[in-house]
């Protein structure tokens, strides 16, 4: 019965279904399939059926016509490592739970307001990632641009959150934090047969939950630690921060009492989830996008070279620094980062859903429990929706209405509907803020040997989409 009416899919084996065709680039080898299968197909993971979806107007029905259908997502296994990751906002069903903690972050943690009081923060950690340059700059030292990028990601949201480095602003060392969050990441990104065999769970055949949960503690322990702080802080001074863990103490405080029908209170112990999604979902989507941002530019010198006069015009040829609010008048600036999500989006098939009851979609039927998957990579270079698609060519966004923010449905980045990122205006400030620093204050040159249009651009399906070999370069001072 469950069979019936199932969008198509390729044939699989006895057992374990689709899970072989995968392969080490499931995004990519999805596209290729949906151009046999169709826009809305399915695969036999192990025991677990997933429907993809690869067009526009599929992915509209799923995201924004059914969203009340698919308002929850299958937890991975690794992540139910976590003590309480029903507090999470990126896991938690799309019951009362996550309404009212999403409700939060849109009405108080990422308002433009909010965004705008911390900006100083931010622009203060980019300048910081400058002055190292320079220092490389000045002893002809080559510098791995994505580290340097994730740790500076790392930093600007834990400014944002906590007005706090987690990492060394100097680089020297790697430090705790951001070693934790990196193990985490890579223990959830791991192929994991709990996944596709629910039944044989609890035997944690490859010992990844296990794993994983020593880094989940460890990081609990560190925000422990910084939340106490802050907390006998507020007890002995009236003055309150504006920071992100103010506006949730504050929250904790003063709403203790609210009755309203789907409120599901916070407090210290169960904010720890939220924040460390904050971590877990800003620092590496948004580093590898400046990874990818810098590796076209350095693949297209013209397009460097066209960014640069538009600093050069709007911030002026000294050292001036770029500010978060120069950001509306970089419009090539802003088309690069656009173009960056389109060919390199960091998380490729979004996060996945989970089928709350049968649904009609395109024609076909989606199953109660079945899991969903959009390929944002496929829809962004599809030649029905983008000339050229494999092209690298901001220009296509100048003067274009097309943006990321889930209205339009072939560019989505961030995934769209009532789920779609919350970050989405933090992530664009950020990134937007340090690639103009970048292009701004240096000249980049590729190692010895490397030419742009040698610059390999593989890319390495993970827990982001990244770069299989690191992005190299010597930054020159121009100021
Ligand atoms: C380039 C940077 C980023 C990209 C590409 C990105 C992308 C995404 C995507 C695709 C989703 C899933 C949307 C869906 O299922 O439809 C998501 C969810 C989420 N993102 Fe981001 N994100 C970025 C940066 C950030 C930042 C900076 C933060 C916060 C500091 C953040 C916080 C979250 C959270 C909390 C969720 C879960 C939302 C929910 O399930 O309700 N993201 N992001």
């Amino acid at each position: 019965r469950r069979q019936k009416n199932r969008p198509p899919g390729p044939p699989g084996l006895p057992i374990i279904g689709n899970l072989h065709q995968l392969g080490p680039k499931p995004h990519a080898t999805l596209s290729t399939l949906s151009k046999t299968y169709g826009p809305l197909m399915s695969l036999q993971l192990g025991s677990v059926t997933v429907v993809i979806a690869s067009s526009p107007s599929a992915a509209q029905e799923i995201l924004q016509k059914h969203d009340s259908s698919f308002s929850d997502r299958p937890i991975p296994d690794a992540i139910t490592a976590q003590p309480n990751v029903l507090d999470t906002l990126a896991w938690s069903p799309g019951g009362p739970r996550w309404r009212s903690r999403r409700r939060l972050c849109t009405t108080k943690i990422f308002t433009a307001q909010r965004l705008d009081l911390l900006q100083h923060l931010r622009q203060h950690k980019v300048q910081q990632l400058v002055q190292h340059l320079h220092q490389k700059s000045a002893a002809r030292t080559p510098v791995n641009i994505g580290d340097l990028a994730f740790a500076t990601m790392l930093n600007l949201v834990s400014n944002t959150v906590f007005s706090e480095d987690v990492v060394d602003p100097e680089f020297k060392s790697a430090g705790e934090f951001k070693e934790v969050v990196w193990r985490i990441m890579e223990d959830a990104g791991k192929v994991n047969a709990s996944d596709y065999f629910p039944a044989v769970k609890w035997l944690d055949l490859q010992g990844i939950k296990r794993h994983v949960r020593v880094s989940y503690l460890r990081i609990h322990k560190l925000f422990d630690e910084m939340i106490g702080k802050r907390v006998s802080y507020r007890d002995t001074c009236a003055a309150r921060g504006d920071d992100f863990l103010d506006v949730l103490l504050d929250h904790c405080q003063h709403h203790q009492h609210d009755d309203s029908e789907d409120y599901d209170p916070l407090t210290i112990d169960n904010i720890k989830p939220m924040l460390l999604d904050l971590f877990i979902a800003g620092s590496d989507t948004s580093g590898s996008t400046i990874e990818w941002a810098m590796a076209e530019l350095l693949h297209n010198p013209e397009k460097m070279q066209k960014a640069r006069k538009e600093l050069n015009q709007v911030i002026g040829t000294t050292n001036n620094e770029v500010k978060e609010s120069d950001i509306p008048k970089l419009e090539y600036t802003q088309a690069i980062v656009k173009e960056t999500l389109r060919l390199h989006p960091p998380v490729p098939l979004l996060l996945p859903y989970v089928a709350g009851n049968d649904v009609e979609v395109g024609g076909y039927t989606i199953h109660k429990g079945d899991q969903v998957l959009i390929n944002a990579w496929s829809i962004g270079r599809d030649p029905q929706f983008w000339d050229d698609p494999m092209v690298f060519r901001p220009e296509r966004f100048l003067g274009s209405k097309i943006d990321f923010k889930g209205r339009d449905f072939e560019f989505l980045p961030f995934g769209a509907g009532r789920r779609i990122c919350p970050g989405v205006a933090l992530a664009n400030r950020m990134i937007t803020l340090a690639v103009a620093a970048l292009v701004h204050s240096f000249e980049w040159k590729l190692p010895e040997g490397v030419t742009p249009e040698s610059l390999d651009m593989t890319e390495q399906y993970g827990i982001t989409l990244k770069r299989l070999s690191p992005l190299c370069a010597l930054p020159i001072s121009v100021y």
